[in-house]
Parts: structure tokens; C-alpha cells; sequence
């Protein structure tokens, strides 16, 4: 099976800082991998190469057997990449469905017109993606009064209107209690599975990452220190020293 993702020789400098150093790794179709590292390892800016937001300075990224690097968002959404942000990407004055519904719009490229509401375009599909989040009985409530957990949940489905194959998840859990975390994370898992997707995260919390990762990236200052099975990096001296004291992640 292709690989979702083939990431050769990875490199991005700012100034004088090697944010991501020379970093490959591949990503099989349906799993998930977890990508972590102290602050500053440069697991954004590679986030950023992989869904087009920067320029690599030298590399290439294949989604899908297909060299996409350097593409623009747009093209790398459009070959079936979804992404969510650490900070969340919903429209607070709209209701939930109609979040979901603008994504489906955009998907099927159909024009949006300010004077039209969205309020009949894919209502039925928004209503299934919805329903798959477990958020069917929020539809009509507008973002912006949704409790933290429900609008990342409310995320991943508007992540999932284009129907992607690869999930891209920047701190997924970020701000979330515990108990709300757990449960996101096997809604994710759940979801990629049923809808046999590719996942990559990056996350500071170690018992998410242990728990939802089959296989882990672990960077330090730009360069790829560790990778393998949650067990074997738990126990891999030079992740272990990386960690010393940040258990609970920053
Ligand atoms: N726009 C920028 N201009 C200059 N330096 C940057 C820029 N963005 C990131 N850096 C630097 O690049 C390095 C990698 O940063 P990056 O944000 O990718 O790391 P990170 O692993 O995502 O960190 P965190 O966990 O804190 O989000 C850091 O030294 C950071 O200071």
C-alpha cells in the first residue's frame, strides 16, 4: 500500500536557526504517528512543510506516492490532507452545522454567496459528519457558546469535510482536562479507523501520545533523535534524558 506520507531530507532555517534539520520519516496509510519533542524541536515548522504553510529550504514531501513540496494549502488539501490547530479554526457567529456545511461548500467548490446562507447546501452530509463526532445534538447551537471539548470535536468534523486521508492534528488536546483529552483521542482513533485514514499529531501530553500512537517521531533542536513503538521510545535513554522533568509537557 502507499505510503500517506514519504518525507526525505527535511530542512528549514530562520536566520540562523536550523528549525528542521535534514528530517525523513514515512507515514503508512492507516496509521497514526505521533510527533514530539521540547519546545522549539521544530515540530511546527514541519507541520507547516507538510500542509504547505511554509517552504521547505531543501527536501521533498509525497502524500501519496505524489511529490507535493512546496504546494500551496489549497492544492495540499485538495489531494486529501485535513488539518487541526492548536488553536481552534471555527466561525463563533455561525452555528455548528453551518461550520460544517462551509466546509462541505468549499469542498465541493461551490460558490459561497454572502447574501445566500449555507443553510440548505450538504446538510444531510453535515449532519452524518456530525453525527460521526458525536456532536448531532449541538447542530443548531452557535460556536462560540460551545464548551472547549465539543469545539474540537466540532474541528475534526469540519477537518474531515474534505474527506481527507491524512489527518494532520497540531496538538490536538491542547487546553483540554484530562478526562476530555482520553476522550477525543479515541474519538480520533475511532474515526481514522472506520474511515481507514492516515494521522499524524504532535502532542506534549506522554499518556495521549503512549496511548493513541502506534509509532513515534521525536525531535530535538530540528534533527530526528528517536523513532519506534510507544514502548521502545518510552525506554530509549536519550528520549528519557530529553524528558528528565518534563512528564507533563509545557
Ligand atoms: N517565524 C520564525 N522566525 C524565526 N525563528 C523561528 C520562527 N518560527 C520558529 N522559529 C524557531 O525555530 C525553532 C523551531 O520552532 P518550532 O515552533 O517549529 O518548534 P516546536 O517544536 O513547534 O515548538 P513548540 O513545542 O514550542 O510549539 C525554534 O528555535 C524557534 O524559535
Amino acid at each position: 500500500m502507499t505510503a500517506a506520507l514519504e518525507v526525505r531530507d527535511l530542512c528549514k532555517a530562520y536566520g540562523g536557526v536550523r528549525a528542521v534539520d535534514g528530517v525523513g520519516f514515512s507515514l503508512g496509510a492507516t496509521e497514526r504517528l505521533a510527533l514530539i519533542g521540547p519546545n522549539g524541536a521544530g515540530k511546527s515548522t514541519l507541520f507547516d512543510m507538510l500542509s504547505g504553510q511554509r517552504r521547505p529550504d531543501a527536501g521533498t514531501i509525497r502524500l501519496f506516492g505524489r511529490e507535493v513540496t512546496g504546494l500551496p494549502p489549497r492544492r495540499i488539501w485538495r489531494l486529501g490532507v485535513g488539518r487541526t490547530f492548536q488553536v481552534t479554526a471555527t466561525f463563533g457567529s455561525m452555528t455548528v452545522i453551518e461550520n460544517v456545511q462551509t466546509a462541505l461548500i468549499s469542498y465541493h467548490r461551490r460558490a459561497w454567496r454572502p447574501w445566500s446562507r449555507a443553510d440548505r447546501l450538504y446538510r444531510d452530509e453535515a449532519w452524518d459528519l456530525l453525527d460521526l463526532v458525536g456532536m448531532g445534538d449541538q447542530a443548531e447551537r452557535a460556536c462560540g457558546m460551545l464548551a472547549y471539548g465539543d469545539l474540537k470535536r466540532l474541528e475534526l468534523a469540519v477537518a474531515l469535510a474534505n474527506a481527507p486521508r491524512l489527518l494532520l492534528m497540531d496538538e490536538p488536546t491542547a487546553g483540554m482536562a484530562p478526562a476530555e483529552r482520553t476522550r477525543l483521542m479515541a474519538l480520533t482513533t475511532e474515526v481514522a479507523a472506520a474511515r481507514a485514514l492516515a494521522v499524524l499529531f504532535t502532542e506534549h501530553d506522554m499518556d495521549v501520545v503512549f496511548r493513541h500512537a502506534d509509532r513515534i517521531l521525536v525531535l530535538d533542536r530540528g534533527r530526528l533523535v528517536a523513532e519506534g513503538p510507544p514502548d521502545a521510545v518510552r525506554t530509549d535513554p536519550a528520549v528519557r534524558a530529553l524528558y528528565l522533568g518534563e512528564e507533563d509537557g509545557a
